[in-house]
Order: structure tokens, then sequence, then C-alpha cells
């Protein structure tokens, strides 16, 4: 089954949270998760990814702001799962701004 709607967050932060509890050595969510430079490879690659998305914003490439937004995307659920915060805690946080902050 293919997601093309943001069910897919949900659904590769599960196989994040279960990298954690099962060591698979050809995953490279567990490679990251017990990299020998521990969280500081995560924060590593979530600025990597940044910088690359911020790089093909400039390059006004679509393709490339889709591809390394994804990349991005992908290492901050990486970065979240590992600190223990749930993609339920995000969304309660967007509600509750989105409703403090209605216009109307
Ligand atoms: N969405 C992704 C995903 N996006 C990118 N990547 C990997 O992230 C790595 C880093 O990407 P880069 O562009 O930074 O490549 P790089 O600079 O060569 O990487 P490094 O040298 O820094 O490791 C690459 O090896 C990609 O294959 C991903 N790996 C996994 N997923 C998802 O995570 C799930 C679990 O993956 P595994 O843990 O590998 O089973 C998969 O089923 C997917 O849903």
């Amino acid at each position: 089954m293919t997601d093309t709607d943001l069910s897919i967050l949900n659904r590769v932060y599960e196989i994040i949270l279960d990298r954690k509890q099962n060591y698979d050595e050809r995953s490279y969510v567990c490679k990251l998760l017990n990299h020998r430079k521990g969280m500081n490879k995560i924060l590593e690659k979530v600025g990597e990814e940044s910088i690359e998305t911020i790089l093909a914003v400039r390059n006004e490439d679509h393709d490339e702001i889709v591809s390394e937004s994804s990349d991005l995307i992908f290492h901050l659920l990486i970065l979240l799962a590992a600190n223990n915060i749930t993609l339920d805690e995000i969304a309660a946080e967007l509600s509750a701004r989105h409703e403090s902050m209605k216009r109307d």
C-alpha cells in the first residue's frame, strides 16, 4: 500500500520506534540511533538536511526542494523518536496554537 497523504509520517515514525527496540544491522535508522557519536550524529544529519533544503530553495529547484525537505522531515522524525517525543505531542502543540491564533 502506498500512502500519498501525511499518514505516512505516522507510519515512518512507528517504524523508527520499532527500530529503537529491535536492532537490525541492515537498517539505516538503527545505524543512526546507535552511532558512536550518539545524539550528535542525529543533530548533524538534521543540520545537514536543513542546509540542503535551504540550498534547494535558493536554487529554485522544485524536485530538489521536495527531496531535501523529505530528508529533513525523516531525520526530524528520528530526532523526535530518539528524544521520546511523540507525533501526538507535536499535533497537540500545533492544534493548540491553531485554536489560540484563530482570527474569526
Ligand atoms: N525515509 C527514509 C529515508 N530517507 C532517506 N534515507 C536514507 O538516509 C540516508 C542518508 O541520506 P543522505 O542523503 O544524507 O545520504 P548520505 O549523505 O550518503 O548519508 P550518510 O553518509 O550521511 O549516511 C541514505 O542512506 C538514505 O537511504 C532513508 N532511510 C529510511 N527511510 C524510511 O525509514 C524506514 C526504515 O528504514 P531502515 O531503518 O533503513 O530499515 C524505511 O522503511 C523508510 O520508510
